[in-house]
């Protein structure tokens, strides 16, 4: 059914150095969740937040009751169970073919028999459509589909949040979009609470049910994708529309005197709001809501020609 996170006051910093203070939202259960922010504003510093790698300076991670950021070991290594992660390259064991690294958490972690890992391993090679790839060595497979094999790893404990760090790094604009679909179809399928840390603005804006903003050591903005692709504020508006004018430079916040000089100039207009995808093997997802409906309930415009069938960009598969 998935779990929620309820994230509180969470700072954190490594010596001297803040990466984030204060960040407070709630990833609810069920839903899918984009993390996005500049480079080095700490987005994979809070997924292993999240799952216990780090500790927090101050704060609260609570999951089923038990903080993650001050409970004992033994409480941490239970509510791990409930997490699987995909890391950025997949992290296969080069040497171990696929079958074998999917199997891998299986014969780590439970007494299970051969037979009955057999059983899940085929199971969750054929949700990420793998079957027939089971021989195959990492090194002998495309990035997209080491992705997809990793994904199938996390998936053989049957978690309830599945966290994932930039899964379409490296990837081309199709075998993006394929990924997006899988991450859907997953979510309607297995009903978990997923947070996705990208850069992909075509993935946050068609993706999620929720959108968080990491920026300048705090979190800018968190809330459903209709609110944050509809909101006006300039940090927002710059990042998810991918803008050069705005509050972020290019290695920091921009200065006074840049600034100053583009105050005068005219922004172009909000996009359109894309549909957001839908799963495509005909299960519907818990979360998904009526296109429109944020703005609807809220009382917000959205920009000219939002929720039109076929107008983003990359939606279909
Ligand atoms: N274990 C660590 N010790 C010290 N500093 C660290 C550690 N891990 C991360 N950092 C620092 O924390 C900052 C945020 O890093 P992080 O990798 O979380 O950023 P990010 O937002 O995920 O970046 P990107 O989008 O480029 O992947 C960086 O300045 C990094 O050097």
């Amino acid at each position: 059914m998935g779990v929620e996170i309820e994230i509180k006051d969470l700072t954190k910093s490594f010596g001297r150095q803040l990466i984030w203070g204060d960040v407070t939202l709630t990833i609810p259960a069920g839903e899918i969740c984009v993390m996005l922010g500049p480079s080095g504003t700490g987005k994979s510093v809070l997924l292993k937040t999240l799952i216990g790698l780090l500790k927090p300076d101050r704060g609260s991670v609570v999951i089923e009751g038990v903080d993650i950021a001050s409970c004992s070991e033994r409480d941490l290594y239970e509510v791990r169970k409930l997490f699987g992660v995909l890391f950025q390259d997949g992290a296969m064991f080069g040497s171990m073919n696929l079958y074998d690294n999917v199997a891998f958490p299986l014969r780590e972690h439970t007494k299970k028999s051969e037979s009955e890992i057999r059983k899940i391993v085929m199971e969750k090679m054929e949700l990420v459509g793998l079957v027939g790839t089971e021989d195959k060595l990492p090194g002998e497979i495309s990035g997209g589909m080491r992705k997809r094999a990793g994904i199938a790893r996390g998936l053989v404990l049957d978690p309830e949040i599945i966290l994932f760090d930039e899964p379409d790094s490296g990837l081309d604009p199709v075998r993006t979009s394929f990924l997006n679909q899988l991450i859907v179809d997953l979510n309607a399928q297995i009903d978990a609470t997923f947070l996705i840390v990208t850069h992909d603005i075509n993935t946050a804006r068609t993706v999620p049910d929720n959108i968080g903003l990491l920026y300048h050591k705090h979190l800018a903005m968190f809330g459903p994708r209709e609110m944050l692709l509809s909101s006006e504020e300039p940090v927002v508006r710059q990042f998810l529309n991918a803008q050069r004018v705005g509050p972020i430079g290019m290695s920091e916040e921009k200065d006074a005197d840049e600034l100053e000089a583009e105050k005068d100039q005219e922004l172009p207009p909000l996009p359109p709001i894309p549909m957001q995808m839908e799963p495509s093997n005909g299960i519907p997802r818990r979360s998904q809501r009526e296109p429109g409906s944020w703005c609807k309930e809220n009382g917000v415009t959205p920009p000219p020609g939002s929720f039109e069938e076929n107008m983003s960009m990359v939606t279909e598969v």
